[in-house]
């Protein structure tokens, strides 16, 4: 059995129990009417002491002794590390809860289910404890004799027979709500303690959602690592939270695996990273890796930007067809022989074998500087059949001298030339017959100029380089020599990526899996994914299931029927996400004269002040400067995205470029007109004016002083 015994000293029914100050209802025992006081304080009693489980197992590890194992200094210092990390995963966090939740199982898992066989009792949290014999105290929540927390029914109670869950208060175990799952006569109802949770205020960086992942959820969660997953969600159905949760399931159930391997979370900018970063050591686990696209491709400074229609060629795929021809196309079939001089005999191996050889290693599927690694070696095979007909018998170390030979080298050099990724790109930007040449046929001229940059780069160094460009570099990095592919990547926000990033993800994988979380309602730029299907293609992934959430986390009921509005016009035949959270949420739509704008901006931050949790002020771009003016004049303290905010700092300026993934308990909207205003096109903007309309956890200020746009009527 994976959990190991039971967890023992408890009474096999506790009755449900309502405590102060969370509220506590549901399925109790109607039969049962212990004393209420006493399976809490058991409760508490287990909390306690599997807190002094855990610091002993912390004590446990600080007392290694590695002086008598460790074979040399790099050793000890391989494991010094190991068991730093050890420590620091095994602390005991105050306001952490260690458990969350309770089994009640009907027999012991995996046991035969023997008539008269003893059930079993499971604490559920965020990591493993033990007692001094090594039975469990807390079983983690990833473990398989967890999952029925996360997806027992009464339809179908996976052998529970009860579900726990505890509610805290800053630390203390307060509360607890049972579901008995073999009570038919009454339906699954909404859990309290959930309600509660999805309530609560934000403040500071995202956090985890272990106590309250949802069936739907946990399906996602647990998919196999064999398998890509594509999610598509309105906003705030927990797609960036689902798929962190996964890097933490995937490496609980392949750690060796993927230890070896690695694993990357790709988020769309650094203010968002920095958002979700302590939710993945929050779960014990600290060797995640996180990047953007841009510090994936990051093989030259990218000191310059495209206009839309550049930047959406650019993305195309077809580029790719392009630099393939490209980075071969400096490939020339030999006009001479190849002489190689060994003592006093002189080898000829003739052009046309030579040629041969090429088209050969042209036609297969290799890198471009694994097949310039393999031709010297091929002619120096030629070479050494010769010498054996001429009665020699020469061994490897000899055919590796022959390759290394300068004639074979000079000769591989001007047939196979090394290509510098970097240096072809910019050919191909910068010389329009280079560029002609290699894109006949496939874009036509007009796309051609517009590719090129207007002024011709000299070097690598000095040239204006876009993000685009990075990634037409990262291609054709990848054509010389294999990129290492990763076990698993989470790709957030992917809507927004174009087919070639897609691509330049997708070689981070091609021997692992990918979860890709995404929202096409939510793409902003010019070249954002139309189709799930084709963006599983360009990363190489085309088999992958997509899966859709709907229940919203975070937007009140009102608001997301507000933002829905614009639905039809920005991704006509997604379905509004419907919203979980009780309260319908503060909204309002406050229209002022141009001039009183600011002011009333000011007001209903001041507003939005006066209530618990974080503050978002949303505009565009353009208005930043302004709003950082009117704020700085009116003493106000504010924060820039991904800056934590805390009890004292809660309040954030937030360009609308940066809104995506974030956000805020009140989020007071600048001037939507400008948020539309500021993209290139309608729909573009309209999507960006979804992203901010959708960031409010408890309620939404919209001022504006232009009329609205006329979808939102
Ligand atoms: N099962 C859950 N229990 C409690 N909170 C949840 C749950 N699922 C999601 N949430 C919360 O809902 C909010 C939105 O989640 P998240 O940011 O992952 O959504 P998203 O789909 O990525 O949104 P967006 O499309 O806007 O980026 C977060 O505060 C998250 O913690």
């Amino acid at each position: 059995m994976p959990g190991g015994p039971a967890v023992p000293a408890f009474p096999p029914a506790d009755p449900s129990v309502t405590d102060t100050p969370t509220p506590v209802t549901d399925t109790a025992d109607a039969t049962d009417t212990a004393d209420a006081a006493g399976p809490l304080a058991r409760e508490r009693a287990h909390l306690a002491s599997s807190r002094a489980a855990l610091r002993a197992m912390r004590a446990d590890v600080e007392a290694l002794d590695i002086k008598d194992v460790a074979a040399n200094w790099v050793n000890a210092q391989v494991l010094r590390r190991q068991i730093d990390e050890r420590i620091t995963a095994l602390a005991d966090l105050a306001h952490t809860p260690l458990f969350f939740g309770r089994l009640d199982y009907l027999h012991a898992p995996g046991a035969e289910r023997a008539e008269g066989a003893g059930g079993e009792q499971f604490y559920i949290g965020r990591r493993h404890v033990h007692d001094a014999a090594g039975d469990p105290m807390v079983i983690d929540w990833r473990a398989p004799v967890s999952q029925p927390f996360y997806r027992a029914s009464k339809k179908e109670p996976m052998d529970v027979r009860l579900r726990r869950r505890f509610g805290y208060t800053g630390g203390e175990l307060t509360a607890y709500e049972d579901e008995d799952l073999t009570d038919t006569t009454s339906d699954d109802r909404a859990s309290r303690l959930l309600q509660s949770e999805i309530e609560r205020p934000r403040v500071g960086p995202m956090r985890d959602i272990v106590a309250t992942i949802q069936p739907e959820q946990d399906e996602i969660v647990r998919a196999g690592i064999g398998g890509t997953v594509c999610v598509q969600g309105a906003p705030g159905t927990g797609k960036t939270a689902v798929g962190l949760h996964r890097v933490a399931y995937l490496l609980y159930a392949h750690r060796e695996r993927l230890a070896r391997t690695g694993t990357l979370v790709i988020g769309p900018n650094r203010s968002f990273l920095r958002y979700i970063e302590q939710v993945l050591p929050a779960l014990g686990e600290l060797n995640v890796a996180q990047a953007t696209v841009d510090d994936l491709v990051a093989h030259v400074e990218v000191r310059g930007t495209d206009d839309p229609v550049a930047a959406r060629l650019k993305g195309d795929a077809r580029m790719a067809e392009v630099l393939r021809r490209a980075v071969r196309s400096g490939v020339t079939m030999p006009v001479e022989p190849v002489i190689v001089v060994r003592g006093s005999r002189r080898w000829r191996v003739p052009a046309y074998e030579i040629e041969e050889m090429v088209r050969e290693l042209l036609a297969r599927d290799m890198r471009y500087g694994a097949a310039r690694e393999a031709l010297p070696q091929r002619i120096a095979h030629a070479v050494l059949v010769r010498m054996e007909e001429a009665g020699e018998a020469p061994d490897d170390r000899v055919q590796d001298a022959v390759a290394r030979n300068a004639a074979v080298k000079a000769a591989v050099k001007a047939i196979w030339p090394a290509v510098d990724p970097a240096k072809l790109v910019l050919r191909l930007l910068s010389d329009a017959e280079f560029l002609a040449e290699h894109a006949a046929g496939v874009l036509d001229e007009d796309e051609q100029r517009a590719v090129l940059w207007a002024k011709p780069a000299r070097g690598v160094k000095s040239a204006k380089w876009s993000s685009a460009d990075a990634v037409l570099v990262d291609e054709a990095s990848d054509l010389v020599a294999r990129t290492p592919s990763l076990g698993h990547v989470v790709l957030d926000e992917a809507q927004d990526l174009s087919p070639m990033q897609y691509r330049a993800v997708g070689r981070r994988c091609t021997t692992g899996s990918a979860t890709v979380l995404g929202d096409l309602a939510q793409g902003t730029t010019p070249w954002a994914t139309t189709s799930w299907a084709e963006a599983l293609a360009h990363l190489g992934k085309p088999d992958a299931a997509v899966e859709e959430l709907t229940q919203g986390f975070r937007v009140p009921r009102e608001v997301i029927a507000y933002a829905s509005r614009l639905l039809p016009a920005i991704a006509p035949g997604l379905a509004e996400a419907t919203s979980v959270r009780e309260s319908a949420g503060d909204f309002s739509v406050r229209e002022v004269a141009p001039e009183a704008l600011d002011a009333a901006v000011l007001g209903a931050c001041r507003e939005a002040l006066g209530r618990e949790g974080s503050v978002g002020l949303i505009a565009a771009d353009d208005r930043i400067p302004v709003l950082t003016g009117v704020l700085t004049a009116a003493g106000l303290p504010f924060l820039a995205p991904g800056e934590e905010t805390s009890a004292d700092s809660r309040l954030t300026l937030v360009p609308a470029s940066l809104a995506k993934g974030l956000e805020y308990d009140y989020v007071v909207l600048d001037e939507p007109a400008a948020v539309v205003a500021a993209e290139p096109d309608t729909r573009t903007g309209l999507r960006r004016l979804y992203v901010a309309l959708t960031r409010a956890v408890s309620g939404l200020a919209v001022v504006h002083a232009r009329p609205l746009p006329e979808e939102l009527g």
